[in-house]
């Protein structure tokens, strides 16, 4: 794929063999009913492998269990063998799935109904099924497929008629658990608190059983999301085929450049196009995974584009996949890339959950999905047995990707990050527990599973707005209206904000109001299904944003502007001059403009908007640099301001940070000599601060399960609470979602990475793939990259040399 490219524009700059491995299979669990191994038998399950037989034991012996394992490595049979034998054997145990997703829980359920096993009544339970039908499955389905909106909306909210039911729960299966993060996490894991105790209401106490893609500690993260102790099943028997990973960095364009003359790299979708189309030429079946539809349908094209050169009868191997499709057309898909009639197909993450393709022999990963999970969710589609097969990671232009490409152990060496969820949030806290005590009266004891102390400070205050009432046995709800319908569990509440189009009447979907303003302000692209809209207009009073079917040529972006004060410090820890902190904030913030970009980043222009203030309060993870230090001249070694190394060489064992965080110090400043200062003048520390802010935000996804978009920052030469110079880093959601508190448990791992992204981007003084922000409210302006490194060096010696 490399050929004609000229050696000094080498776009790879690693390569990773992955060995395979062969299937290690155990005898069928002596429980298993012959019913059950007959039907697997005739889908050619000949013998379960062992990791699938070990968690189906946990779980049939009554432990709650998480299957954490690779990609296609048949976690399905994992739930299904306890669950199918039970009801074959005619046992009164009825079983509860929850999945992540609509499409996700109907596959799983085609896929228990294609096995017609006797005894076994399956149905699903969601927003599609007609009222008609409802009352059959209440009463007669004995394993019901649903996901955690309707199991709160739904089953929940009304679970005396569920009675019959409940009292029969015997298993909940959770799968694809590791998608429960974030704020969507939280709520998850109270409501599955919930679940539990209506289960025991009825006298149930069903057993746990979690599919996770592979994740550092599985045990914790499944008990912090249940709520009861698991235990995890990891060791992968399943076959793989060897994997060649190649990293790659788009080369720097010359005849473009971006925001304040910035360097602009090939878009990572470009060059996805032209790896894909090389794949099919070879004759390669091939998956790219593009992060926006958008972009998964223009690689498609442009693939096509480059075939139709080549062999025009090739262009009809390559299509794009869009969520969204119906269950028959992913079917479709599946057999065609499968037989080999489609060879290439650009998808969005839509294609990661739920679809049985593995095998493949190319997959392209265009962008850091997110996650370590997705990445190897994602790359795990790649590898037959007994053939070699390549996944292609190509950097998007942002200081993450670029990052990983130059670290490749960052990637490939790490174990996969748990996901962050965080139940305590009093803004997720209260409206679960709304729903929890409307459920069922809440005692004492109880509170225990929800937090105990912070649980108890909620009730209070819900009960001083006379939603519920204290008695001496608990906590009653006496508000007539039920809290659940107001409850978004994928949101941190508040009135949604319906984004309708004003031709049709039509909803097309709906934003939070918190992130209203940024995503569907007047003139904004929006995009919904695979389809592109313009935003005419937005009221926030009345909850509307209006728009109009479009598919402009370019993208938008937000401007704001934001300010931040210190609520409450939690944590500190003060280091010679500087100090980390993690507390409470309050953040303002207005947007005051858009621009709007070409996808090869070129910037058309920038409109006003004027919009209100939206104020936030949340966690915040922030350090501070005295005076002193930020103006104090490096220490012996270190190259002083102009020479803070700006290059490719890295100055130590940074790698994934992790190592240096073990040895707790860093190489430059051993022997507990005073600490170099930063050596900045004062008119460049504004600019130095807001590049090494930009550049944390965009790193701090490696260490908190978080998105970019998920976390905010705010950083000054002069901070009126700190009383210094610092750097914020918060949450993007009400409360916080638990990415502040990562953050500063990892800072310094974290802090070392960011400069290490810096360090590694080759361009002179900032670009989109180091210092440069997307949604940077001042137009990524000033920004001072050496003076960043400089800054992010001063913290690190600071803190390493106090042994944090
Ligand atoms: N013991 C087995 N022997 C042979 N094939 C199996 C076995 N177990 C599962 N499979 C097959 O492996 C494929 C993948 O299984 P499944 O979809 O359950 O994997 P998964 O781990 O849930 O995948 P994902 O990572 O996509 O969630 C299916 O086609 C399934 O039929």
């Amino acid at each position: 794929m490399t050929a004609g490219i000229p050696a000094r524009e080498n776009p790879v700059t690693h390569v990773a063999d992955l060995p395979g491995r062969a299937a290690r299979h155990a005898p069928w669990p002596p429980w298993v009913d012959p019913a059950v191994v007959a039907a697997l038998r005739d889908c050619g399950v000949s013998a379960p492998w062992a990791h699938q037989a070990e968690a189906a034991t946990h779980a049939y012996e009554g432990r709650h269990v998480v299957i954490s394992t690779g990609t296609a490595s048949g976690k399905s049979l994992a739930y299904q063998l306890p669950v199918l034998s039970r009801l074959a054997a005619g046992e009164k145990a009825n079983a509860l799935y929850l999945s992540p997703t609509k499409a996700l829980g109907a596959d799983q359920l085609r896929s228990v109904s294609s096995l017609d096993v006797p005894g076994v009544r399956a149905a699903s339970f969601d927003g599609d099924t007609p009222m008609a039908e409802r009352d059959w499955v209440r009463a007669h389905a004995n394993w019901v497929f649903t996901n955690p909106d309707m199991l709160h909306r739904g089953i929940l909210s009304q679970h005396g008629r569920w009675a019959a039911f409940f009292r029969r729960l015997s298993c909940v299966v959770v799968d694809e658990c590791h998608s429960y993060r974030g704020v969507f996490g939280s709520h998850v894991a109270l409501l599955l608190r919930r679940l539990r105790r209506v289960a025991e209401h009825y006298g149930a106490s069903p057993v746990f059983v979690l599919a996770s893609a592979t994740t550092a500690s599985p045990a914790s993260f499944a008990s912090r999301l249940t709520g009861v102790p698991c235990v995890a099943v990891t060791e992968d028997a399943s076959p793989r085929g060897a994997r060649t990973v190649v990293l790659w960095e788009p080369p720097l364009l010359d005849e473009l450049t971006g925001e304040n003359g910035a360097p602009v790299r090939r878009s990572a979708g470009a060059e996805t196009s032209r790896i894909l189309a090389d794949l099919v030429v070879e004759g390669a079946r091939s998956l790219a995974f593009i992060r926006s539809r958008r972009g998964a349908e223009l690689a498609a094209l442009g693939a096509r584009r480059i075939l139709s050169e080549v062999d025009p009868a090739l262009t009809e191997t390559v299509a794009a996949y869009r969520s969204g499709y119906l269950p028959e057309e992913r079917r479709a898909l599946e057999a065609a890339l499968l037989s080999g009639r489609l060879l290439g197909v650009a998808t969005t993450n839509a294609l990661e959950l739920g679809v049985d393709i593995a095998g493949l022999d190319a997959v392209v990963l265009a962008g850091y999905p997110g996650t370590l999970a997705s990445f190897w969710q994602q790359a795990g589609r790649a590898g037959r047995s007994g053939d070699s097969a390549l996944v292609v990671f190509v950097a998007r232009d942002d200081p993450l990707d670029t990052y990983l490409v130059h670290h490749p152990a960052a990637l490939l060496d790490r174990p996969v990050e748990t996901a962050v969820l965080d139940p305590a949030n009093p803004y997720v806290l209260a409206p679960q527990l709304a729903c929890a005590v409307a459920e069922l009266p809440l005692t004492l004891p109880e509170l225990e599973v929800f937090g105990g102390a912070a649980a108890q400070e909620v009730l209070t205050e819900l009960a001083e707005q006379k939603l519920l009432r204290r008695r001496s046995s608990g906590w009653y709800w006496i508000s007539r209206d039920r809290p659940h319908a107001e409850v978004g569990i994928r949101g941190t509440g508040g009135e949604q904000i319906a984004v309708v189009e004003s031709d049709s009447g039509r909803m097309l979907g709906t934003v939070d109001p918190g992130s209203a303003c940024f995503a569907v302000h007047p003139g904004a692209v929006y995009l919904h299904q695979g389809s592109s809209y313009v935003v005419d207009e937005l009221d926030l009073e009345t909850g509307l944003a209006l728009v109009h079917a479009e598919n402009p040529d370019w993208t938008t972006t937000p401007r704001e502007i934001v300010d931040i004060s210190v609520l409450g410090t939690h944590e500190k820890q003060e280091c010679g001059g500087v100090s980390v902190c993690l507390g409470e904030v309050a953040v303002t913030s207005q947007v005051v403009g858009y621009l709007r970009r070409r996808p090869s980043g070129e910037v058309l222009d920038h409109t006003p908007l004027d919009l209100p203030e939206q104020s936030l309060r949340t966690r915040a993870v922030w350090y501070t640099i005295s005076g002193e230090l930020l103006e104090r001249a490096p220490s012996d070694g270190e190259a002083g301001t102009g020479g803070h190394r700006v290059g490719t060489e890295s100055a130590g064992p940074v790698g994934t940070g992790e190592e240096t965080l073990a040895s707790g110090r860093g190489p430059a400043h051993e022997g507990g000599r005073t600490p170099g200062g930063a050596g900045l003048v004062p008119a460049r520390v504004p600019g130095a601060l807001h590049a090494a802010e930009h550049a944390a935000i965009g790193l701090l996804p490696l260490f908190a399960t978080c998105d970019r978009w998920d976390i905010g920052g705010v950083s000054t030469a002069w901070h009126e609470d700190t009383g210094e110079a610092t750097v914020f880093v918060h949450d993007g959601h009400p409360g916080g979602a638990g990415f502040a508190e990562r953050g500063y448990a990892a800072i310094v791992p974290w802090l070392a990475a960011t400069r290490e992204a810096i360090v590694s981007c080759e361009c002179p003084t900032g670009c989109p793939s180091c210092v440069q922000s997307p949604k940077c409210g001042n137009g990524n302006e000033p920004l001072d990259k050496a003076g960043a490194v400089a800054v992010l060096e001063t913290v690190l010696g600071a803190l390493r040399q106090h042994g944090s």
